[in-house]
């Protein structure tokens, strides 16, 4: 269960997150959403402890996040950030293999369960017979999918995603998603793509200018009347004939 109560943060006289309560219950998916620069990285940053909040507190399994030893928390949470990119020249397995490394007693040796984690972790994200090839001639979309490897590769008990499905196609998106809510790992996940949310989140966050303004099950917070007010769009909103959740129709703006 992650617990996040009271988060203020601000940077050069702007308060960026104002105040923030919100909980993931374990094992649950609930999506982080707002317009842009709402402050949703800046959340994930901080249950990431990138970021130190001004103020407020943040638990995970009742463990207070800022009590905890750096490779305690390397163990517990892994972040995939928006723009999780690296330019050394590695493989993919060594990438996802770096997600190793919290749960190893030496550095540099990776063991043969290592390499079976690394594994297992590629196929689940459609990439097998991807670990010897260089990281610099992956795809957008095959990047990001060996992103989430490396994170799922970590066996986190907490897993922080910013916009996971960035670069993918839309079979790819579905499937990342699918997959993330079958592992069962408690998930905070910022997402743009409010559809998506609609059918894979448990519970929505919605943050406008750093504050919460609406939580619940999609279907109570995708309304219209909301998606006019945080994010200025007009749309329509019906039950899904197949899952009962929301699908939205956006209009086009009004010229
Ligand atoms: N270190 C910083 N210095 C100055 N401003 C910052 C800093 N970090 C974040 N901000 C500002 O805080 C606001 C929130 O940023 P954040 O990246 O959290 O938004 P976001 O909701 O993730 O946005 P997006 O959907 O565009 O990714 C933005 O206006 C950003 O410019």
């Amino acid at each position: 269960m992650l617990d996040v109560t009271g988060v203020s943060w601000s940077v050069a006289a702007r308060r960026i997150l104002d105040d923030v309560t919100c909980a993931v219950p374990t094992g649950s998916l609930v999506g982080l959403l707002g317009p842009n620069g709402c402050g949703k990285t800046t959340l994930l940053r901080i249950v990431a402890r990138l970021t130190r909040a001004d103020q407020g507190r943040v638990t995970v399994d009742g463990d207070d996040l800022a009590s905890l030893s750096r490779s305690t928390l390397a163990r517990r949470a892994a972040l995939l950030a928006q723009h999780a990119d690296t330019d050394l020249d590695l493989t993919v397995a060594e990438v996802v293999l770096l997600g190793r490394i919290p749960h190893r007693r030496s550095w540099w040796s990776d063991t043969a369960a290592d390499r079976e984690v690394a594994t297992e972790a590629l196929a689940r994200v459609d990439l097998d017979g991807y670990a010897d090839r260089r990281w610099h001639t992956l795809s957008g979309g095959e990047r990001q999918r060996a992103q989430l490897a490396r994170a799922l590769a970590q066996r986190p008990r907490l897993l922080l995603l910013d916009e996971p499905t960035n670069h993918l196609d839309i079979g790819h998106q579905l499937h990342l998603l699918h997959l993330v809510r079958r592992a069962g790992i408690t998930t905070l996940a910022a997402l743009h793509d409010l559809n998506l949310a609609a059918m894979f989140c448990d519970t929505v966050v919605v943050l406008a200018g750093g504050r919460v303004v609406a939580t619940g099950a999609p279907t109570d917070v995708l309304t219209p009347r909301l998606l006019s007010d945080v994010y200025g769009v007009h749309a329509d909103v019906a039950a899904h004939p197949v899952t009962g959740r929301p699908t939205i129709t956006y209009h086009p703006p009004a010229s």
